[in-house]
C-alpha cells in the first residue's frame, strides 16, 4: 500500500516538509493549500522538487464551503474552484478535497449539495481532477461520513467520490462498520489521524491535539480494516494537525509518522515486519560521567560493589544482586555531568530485536566499539538513549573481574528506569517503545512540579522485570526535571536506607507536612510513620499492593531510589512525585546541584 503524509503535519517550509517526507519513506503528499501559499516556488518547481523527492502529489487541499448555496453564491464559488483546479492542473495534483461546508449560507438540503458537487466534478473532470468529499466532524449541515457519502451516492459523478477521515468519524463516535456499504472505488482518498481521548469542542480537538495512528485513544486499525475490505486501494495518508509537531523538528517527526504507519500496515496483514522480540530484564544501565567520584561513592554507599572492569574502555562494571550498573568514562561523556546514556536490555534474540527495531526506522548503532569487543545489536531511542540488545551473557566477556569486597544484599535488581524525554518527543517515545520493543503502554499520568506540569508513562514487559517510565514537561524543561533516575528493588526499604546513610549517602529530605498527610491517608502505626520521616520513604498504595520508596541526592542528571514493590503493587508512586519533584527542587535551590 502507498503512504503518504499532509504536509501540514510537518513543521517549516513546503521543501523542508517535503524533504523530511521523502527521506523517512512516503510515497506521496497532500499539499496543505497554505504550504503552496507561502512558496517562493512556482506550481511547476514544486511539482518538479516532488517527483525529484519520488513524491507524488496525491492530494490537494482544502477547497471549503463550496456546496449546497444559492445559486449566486454558487456561481462564485464555481469560479474561485476554476483557479484552484487550474493551479492544480500546473502541480500535477489528480485529487482535490472538498471539505464539508461551514458556512453560514448552506442550507441543509442534499439534493442540492449532490447537484452544486456534481457541477463541480464536471468541471473538474475537464481538467482530469476528481473531487473528493469530506465530511467535517463540524460541517454546518453534513458532519458525519455517512452523510456525506449519501451525497456523493446520490451525484453519482463519476469524478465525484468520497474521502475518509478517521478523526471526523471516529470523534464523533460513528460506527465505523458502515464504510463497508460504500464502494471501494468511491473512496477517493483516506486521511489518518489518532487523538486522545479527550472531552472537549472537537474542532479544538481536531485542530491542535491530533496525533499519529497509535499514539492516541481511538481505534484507527480497526477502521483501516473496514476501508480495506470495501477494496480501497489508494494510499494511506497521515493528516495530523498537532501543536506540537507543528514546533517539532520535521525530520524526526516524519520518521515517527512512517514508524506509525508501518505499525498500523503490520496490525491489518499489508506489511510483513520481523516480529517483536520482547526483552526479558534489563542487563544493565550505563552511566556516562566526567567523573567516577561521586557516581562511585553513590554506588558504594547503596551496597554495589566494583566487580569488573571493561578489558578495552574506561568502564566499570558495578553490581549488588542481580542489578548491574556500569559506569563509563570514555569519549561518550556531554556537556551536563553525569547521565544514564544506555539500557542493556536481555533479549532472547538480539540479532531479530534489532533487526526489529530497524524495520522500524530506528536507528542501528555500530555492533562494535572497538574491533575486540562482543559484537552487540544496539539501536538509539528517539531520546537519544541506546538499546542494547544483550544476550545470555555474552556482553560479560568484555570484562574481566577486579578484586573487590562482597557487595551488600539489599537491591535485588533495577525496578524501573525512568527517562525524561525532549518535550516533543512524548508521544513518538511511547510509541517506539511500544512497537520498537513489543512494551505494554501504561495509562498517562499527569505531575504537578512546582515549575510545571508532567506528563508520564510507563511502558514493560508482561511480568514487570522491564518497566521504563517515559516523562516530559508541557515545554522545554529545566535541569531538575531532565534528571533520569534509575530505580532498585529491595525487600526492605527501611534497612537499605539506613544502610545507605550510615555509609554517608544522603537521602533527599521529605517535608514533614508529606507526613502529617500520609497518617490522614493510611492506617499506619505510630512508629511506622517515624521511621519513614526519618529517612525520608514516601509510601503508597494501589488495589493491588503498597510501594515504599525514597530517593538518593542527584549527581549529574541521575539520581537513584530504592523502592519496595509489595504485593504486586503495579506503579510507580506517581501521587508522591510532586513532592519528590519539589524537595528535588529545594535541595538544588540551596546546594546548586
Ligand atoms: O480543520 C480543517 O479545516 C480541516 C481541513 C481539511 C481536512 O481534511 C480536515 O480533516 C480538517
Ligand atoms: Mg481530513
Amino acid at each position: 500500500m502507498r503512504t503518504s503524509i499532509a504536509t501540514v503535519s510537518l513543521s517549516g517550509s513546503l521543501t523542508e516538509k517535503l524533504t523530511a517526507a521523502s527521506r523517512a519513506g512516503f510515497d506521496g503528499v497532500e499539499i496543505f493549500e497554505n504550504d503552496l501559499l507561502a512558496s517562493p516556488l512556482t506550481p511547476e518547481e514544486i511539482r518538479t522538487r516532488c517527483a525529484d523527492l519520488g513524491l507524488r502529489i496525491d492530494l490537494y487541499q482544502p477547497m471549503r464551503d463550496i456546496e449546497a448555496v444559492p445559486a449566486d453564491e454558487f456561481a462564485r464559488n464555481l469560479r474561485r474552484a476554476r483557479h484552484k483546479l487550474e493551479l492544480m492542473r500546473r502541480l500535477g495534483a489528480d485529487t482535490v478535497l472538498v471539505c464539508s461546508s461551514v458556512s453560514p449560507l448552506a442550507v441543509d438540503d442534499d439534493a442540492l449539495a449532490a447537484q452544486q458537487l456534481s457541477r463541480l466534478a464536471d468541471l473538474a473532470q475537464d481538467f482530469g481532477i476528481r473531487v473528493a468529499y469530506e465530511a467535517l466532524a463540524w460541517g454546518r449541515h453534513v458532519n458525519t461520513y455517512d452523510h456525506a457519502w449519501r451525497i456523493v451516492e446520490t451525484a453519482d459523478h463519476p469524478a465525484l467520490g468520497t474521502c475518509l477521515d478517521s478523526f471526523h468519524i471516529l470523534s464523533r463516535g460513528s460506527d465505523p462498520k458502515g464504510i463497508e456499504d460504500i464502494p471501494g472505488e468511491k473512496i477517493f482518498y483516506l486521511q489518518l489521524a489518532d487523538a486522545p481521548l479527550l472531552a472537549m469542542d472537537v474542532l479544538q480537538w481536531s485542530r491542535h491535539y491530533r496525533c499519529f495512528p497509535g499514539q492516541g485513544g481511538f481505534d484507527v486499525t480497526g477502521l483501516v480494516r473496514h476501508v480495506l475490505r470495501t477494496g480501497y486501494d489508494g494510499p494511506l495518508s497521515l493528516e495530523v494537525f498537532n501543536d506540537v509537531f507543528r514546533q517539532a523538528e520535521a525530520g524526526p517527526t516524519a520518521v515517527d509518522a512512517r514508524r506509525s504507519l508501518l505499525v498500523l500496515q503490520e496490525a491489518v496483514g499489508a506489511a510483513e515486519l520481523p516480529a517483536p522480540v520482547v526483552p526479558t530484564g534489563v542487563a544493565f544501565a550505563e552511566l556516562v560521567t566526567p567523573d567516577t567520584e561521586p557516581v562511585s561513592a553513590l554506588l558504594a554507599a547503596l551496597g554495589f560493589a566494583r566487580a569488573a572492569r571493561h578489558r578495552t574502555k574506561p568502564v566499570d562494571l558495578w553490581q549488588q544482586g542481580e542489578a548491574r550498573i556500569l559506569v563509563n568514562t570514555g569519549p561518550a561523556v556531554r556537556r551536563g555531568g553525569t547521565q544514564l546514556a544506555a539500557i542493556g536490555l536481555q533479549s532472547p534474540d538480539p540479532a531479530a530485536a534489532a533487526d526489529r527495531a530497524e524495520a522500524l526506522l530506528a536507528p542501528v548503532l555500530p555492533r562494535r566499539r572497538a574491533p575486540q569487543d562482543a559484537p552487540l545489536d544496539a539501536v538509539a531511542a528517539p531520546d537519544g538513549t541506546e538499546l542494547f540488545f544483550c544476550g545470555a551473557d555474552g556482553w560479560r566477556a568484555d570484562f574481566e573481574h577486579v578484586a573487590h569486597t562482597p557487595a551488600a544484599t539489599h537491591v535485588r535488581h533495577i525496578d524501573h528506569l525512568a527517562l525524561t524525554q525532549p518535550w516533543h518527543h512524548f508521544d513518538e517515545a511511547t510509541l517506539f517503545h511500544r512497537s520498537v520493543l513489543g512494551l505494554h503502554a501504561q495509562e498517562s499520568v499527569d505531575v504537578a512540579d512546582p515549575y510545571g506540569l508532567l506528563r508520564s508513562r510507563a511502558v514493560t514487559n508482561a511480568d514487570g522485570s522491564v518497566r521504563i517510565a517515559l516523562t516530559v514537561g508541557a515545554a522545554p524543561i529545566d535541569d531538575t526535571v531532565r534528571a533520569q533516575h534509575i530505580a532498585l528493588a529491595t525487600d526492605d526499604v527501611v534497612a537499605a536506607a539506613r544502610r545507605f546513610r550510615e555509609a554517608g549517602g544522603r537521602l533527599l529530605p521529605v517535608p514533614a507536612n508529606y507526613y502529617d498527610d500520609l497518617a490522614a491517608r493510611y492506617d499506619l502505626t505510630d512508629e511506622e510513620l517515624a521511621t519513614y520521616r526519618e529517612l525520608g520513604i514516601l509510601y503508597d498504595r494501589d488495589p493491588h499492593g503498597v510501594f515504599r520508596h525514597c530517593y538518593t541526592r542527584t549527581v549529574g542528571r541521575v539520581f537513584f531510589e530504592l523502592v519496595q514493590r509489595d504485593d504486586g503493587y503495579r506503579g510507580y508512586g506517581a501521587q508522591n512525585a510532586p513532592v519528590r519533584l519539589a524537595a528535588q527542587h529545594a535541595v538544588q535551590a540551596v546546594t546548586g546541584g
